[in-house]
């Protein structure tokens, strides 16, 4: 019995690989998923700050025509240390403290300079061109895991003087293809062999979700050979088969494995590409079990592969986005199964490629995105809101 694509998603989240957390240096961390919440080490910017090169005053002084002697300088990394009344202003550079007495920052280009005198032109602004002490964030400010480490935000733990975080670990990822058909990319196949293309295709997509992939080697199709790769996946924090799932005779990964202890949840779904897609446990091991398609090993990836991925380094176990866009052309009917069409989307028109078998990779590899229609989806004109996933 097929279940639907909905229901598959609610069988996989007893499936998510609990992963442990570890510390990381800061510069080791990007990509990485926070896993404990960060306290602020220092205030940014740590003192009132000059967000401008020209000169700090008293605000009741800088009128235009208004003179006032230069008494000093304050630079960014070296302060002015004295105090400033009235009539007197410092010399100031961006990043610089402010100086005690001043609420204010003359720009340079507002002012004529004569030795240690300056006169006020007619252009002022209002200023004050001051950053207050903290106003980006206080000491002790607390920034919340789980969250995704960007760039951006190594810019700011950098700047709290944060320098390790504590991270979710990588889950290594088992994978391992199935058939007598397959050669290991790089090797030469004979003229009834391809290539293990998926292997290649799913580690990188599994590295970009920030996991670990370790690809074992091809399973032959004999029980033996299957076994024996299973076996060498069972210290991975999940396991991943591709092929040898639907129902020909040498489709041999639900019968071999159970024979070591896998437990399946769910096996196929209406789904299309991906029917026979299959998930359970090898003993304390998640396992996926992906069709052999091309097409349709990598759309199950993304749907429900890199979900889990996600939430066993703590993010939220959530369905991929969709959008809303509009057809760029008329579409039949459809058949009983969700059906994920790839499609090039343009602007807000998304029209789907002329062939649709799921072992076509060039046709993925140019689509940028998924138009997902509904089991028995009546006919549908060109211009009808679909919904999409981006790919
Ligand atoms: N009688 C039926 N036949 C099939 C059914 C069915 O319901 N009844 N389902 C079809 C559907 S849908 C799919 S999807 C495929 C999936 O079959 P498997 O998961 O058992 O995959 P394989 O048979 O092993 O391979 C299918 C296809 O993909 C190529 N392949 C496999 N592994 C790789 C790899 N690592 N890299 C690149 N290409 C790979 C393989 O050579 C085959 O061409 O079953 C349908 N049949
Ligand atoms: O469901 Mo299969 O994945 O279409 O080719």
């Amino acid at each position: 019995m097929m279940i639907s694509v909905a229901e598959a998603f609610t069988h996989l989240e007893a499936l998510i690989p609990c992963m442990e957390h570890e510390t990381v240096p800061l510069r080791a961390a990007h990509g990485r998923v926070l896993a404990a919440d960060v306290t602020a080490q220092r205030a940014q910017p740590p003192f009132d700050g000059s967000a401008m090169d020209g000169y700090a005053m008293r605000s009741a002084d800088a009128r235009p025509g208004a003179t006032a002697k230069v008494i000093g300088e304050s630079q960014a990394g070296s302060r002015f240390a004295g105090r400033v009344g009235a009539g007197e202003a410092v010399r100031i550079f961006t990043g610089a403290p402010v100086p005690e007495g001043t609420d204010r920052i003359v720009l340079q280009e507002d002012v004529d300079r004569d030795g240690d005198q300056i006169t006020l032109r007619d252009s002022l602004d209002q200023g004050p061109h001051i950053r207050r002490k903290g106003i980006d964030f206080d000491i002790g400010s607390i920034l919340t895991a789980p969250r995704v480490i960007t760039p951006r935000l190594i810019g700011l733990l950098g700047a709290m003087n944060v320098a390790h975080v504590t991270v979710a670990r990588r889950p290594v990822i088992g994978l391992i293809a199935t058939g007598d058909e397959l050669v290991m990319p790089g090797e030469t196949p004979g003229p009834d062999q391809i290539v293990s293309s998926n292997s290649l295709a799913l580690a990188a997509l599994i590295e970009a979700a920030g996991a670990v992939p370790r690809i074992l080697p091809i399973a032959r199709d004999t029980r033996d050979s299957t076994i024996a790769a299973l076996k060498l996946a069972q210290d991975c924090d999940m396991v991943v088969t591709i092929g040898g799932a639907s129902v020909g005779d040498h489709d041999l990964v639900a019968s071999s494995g159970k024979e070591i202890g896998l437990t399946l949840d769910f096996y196929k779904i209406a789904m299309r590409p991906g029917k026979p897609l299959m998930a359970g446990r090898l003993n304390n091991t998640p396992m996926l079990g992906l069709p052999g398609n091309p097409v349709s090993a990598m759309i199950c990836a993304e749907l429900f592969l890199i979900p889990l991925i996600h939430a066993s380094l703590g993010l939220p176990f959530a369905p991929r986005d969709r959008q809303t866009a509009k057809l760029g052309a008329a579409l039949p009917a459809n058949g009983p199964r969700e059906h994920y069409m790839r499609a090039r989307l343009t602007g807000t028109t998304v029209s789907p490629m002329s062939n649709q078998d799921s072992s076509l990779l060039s046709i993925l590899s140019e689509a940028n995105a998924l138009i997902v229609r509904p089991p028995h989806d009546p006919a549908q004109p060109a211009g009808a809101p679909v919904q999409i996933i981006g790919l």
